[in-house]
């Protein structure tokens, strides 16, 4: 996945153009009986199956497409199959599982293809997918001395992650480095160390977060720069009103989401977008962030990182941390910062969502849902398995939006469409479906 180019503000008639195939689309829904609408906001359940096995199948050594992505393809495709909450069968989980080990470099970290260098975001895609495929031989495939050593390789002196060697630095890769240190139970503060600067420094003026400091906010590097902070526990040192507010204002008439100021909508912010609102819910009240910003100033001249950017209080995290199996694994990781994603989604949310939750599904179903399978961006665009992977993401996100706890069922009214069309609930940290989530938080 490229990093965003240069603003570049669509054009009047871009837009335009967009909004009449939009409103089309809108018009005839509202034109229909009750039944009929019904029918329209189906989800294709068993069409996107289709369609996803299909593209899982023709993955293999041989198989050149997407050459560089292709770990990436099986974490967008597994992580979909498993939002529908269906699963492969054992002889295709086992030529994933053995396929992925291919790119598992041996000096560790994942390539995206057999022999490629290893990278982190085909890292984080590997690891997901291994994740979602579940098992110990899936878990087990992944070496983690090999990992942490990796993940230092990628560590800069000023705190931040390269994306490969002599790669790109940014906050994807952060991101990716942290999210991946964290399921594995890696993490700890050299990895973390300074991280949260850097992440700071690419907050901007709108409150948005880019990809690297001196760029534009977008809804992907807020996710990754969002995300990655309330993994450190530093959540509470960015400036989240106005984060708030920028992510707000990305959803338009479209009811869907841009990743910017004047770009257009697209399917997958429903998702880095959505998802931010997933994770904004279940941070601790927002009303003292004056009093903690302080608290950050000041502990951050007496170097004391973790008391300075609590944003989980230590009562509130400390039961899960002396119940999880710290012990065994303290060669791994530390205690402080290996449990904070699992003390995360054991929180209620505080907050109602804070965007437009039926309008996003109404975006979702109707404009970005393919009949024949798959998602795409918008109207016009053709469907692929990126738009696929986070527009039912961002689909599962709205659905369980009202819920307080994250795996609670939702109520009808929170799923537009037939109650079937809900899906699996997931972990927002990692974009990993929850229960998969959990079966590695205990095997790890
Ligand atoms: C985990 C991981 C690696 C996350 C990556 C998150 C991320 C940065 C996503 C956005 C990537 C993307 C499609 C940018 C589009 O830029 P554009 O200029 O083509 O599109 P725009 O007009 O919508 O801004
Ligand atoms: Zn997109």
């Amino acid at each position: 996945m490229e990093s965003a180019t240069p603003r570049l503000t669509v054009t009047q008639r871009e837009q335009w153009e967009v909004d009449a195939k939009v409103s089309e689309i809108y018009q005839f829904f509202s034109s229909l009986p009750h039944h009929a609408q019904t029918i329209m906001l189906e989800l294709r359940r068993d069409k996107h199956l289709e369609f996803l096995t299909k593209g899982l199948r023709q993955l293999g050594p041989s198989f050149s497409v997407l050459d560089a992505n292709r770990a990436w393809l099986c974490y967008w495709i597994l992580h979909s199959i498993a939002l529908l909450g269906e699963s492969v069968d054992s002889e295709l989980e086992n030529r994933v599982i053995d396929f992925i080990n291919l790119c598992q470099d041996p000096s560790g970290g994942y390539a995206g293809g057999p022999g490629q260098m290893p990278h982190l975001a085909t890292t984080y895609a590997a690891v997901n997918s291994l994740i979602t495929l579940g098992g110990q031989r899936a878990f087990s495939s992944i070496n983690r001395d090999k990992m942490r050593i990796f993940l230092l390789r990628m560590k800069q002196p000023s705190g931040a992650f390269r994306m490969h060697d002599a790669g790109e630095i940014d906050v994807r890769a952060c991101y990716t480095a942290i999210s991946v240190a964290s399921i594995l139970k890696i993490l700890d503060y050299e990895l973390v160390q300074n991280v949260g600067d850097y992440i700071l420094s690419c907050q901007t003026y709108e409150g948005g977060i880019a990809g690297e400091p001196g760029a534009e906010a977008h809804g992907g590097y807020t996710f990754c720069g969002m995300a990655t902070m309330i993994l450190m526990n530093e959540a509470g040192r960015l400036d989240l009103p106005s984060l708030i507010n920028w992510v707000a204002f990305r959803q338009g008439v479209e009811c869907g989401f841009q990743g910017r100021a004047n770009k257009l909508v697209d399917g997958c912010y429903s998702f880095w977008q959505g998802g931010v609102f997933a994770l904004i819910q279940r941070l601790p009240s927002l009303m003292d962030q004056e009093s903690r910003s302080s608290e950050v100033e000041e502990n951050q001249t007496s170097g004391n990182i973790r008391t300075a950017s609590s944003t989980l209080s230590e009562q509130e995290c400390s039961s899960e941390l002396t119940s999880s199996d710290d012990d065994e694994t303290s060669h791994f990781g530390d205690g402080e910062h290996s449990d904070i994603g699992f003390c995360f989604i054991k929180r209620h949310a505080e907050l109602e969502p804070l965007f437009h939750s039926i309008a996003l599904q109404q975006y979702l179903l109707l404009c970005s849902q393919v009949q024949e399978g798959g998602f795409r961006d918008k109207p016009g665009k053709h469907r692929d398995y990126y738009h696929t992977c986070y527009c039912l993401s961002g689909l599962s996100v709205c659905q369980y939006s009202w819920s307080k706890r994250a795996d609670s069922s939702p109520l009808p009214r929170a799923v537009l469409g037939p109650y079937s069309n809900l899906l699996e609930p997931i972990h927002p940290l990692f974009n990993i479906v929850l229960d998969k989530y959990y079966e590695a938080h205990d095997f790890f």
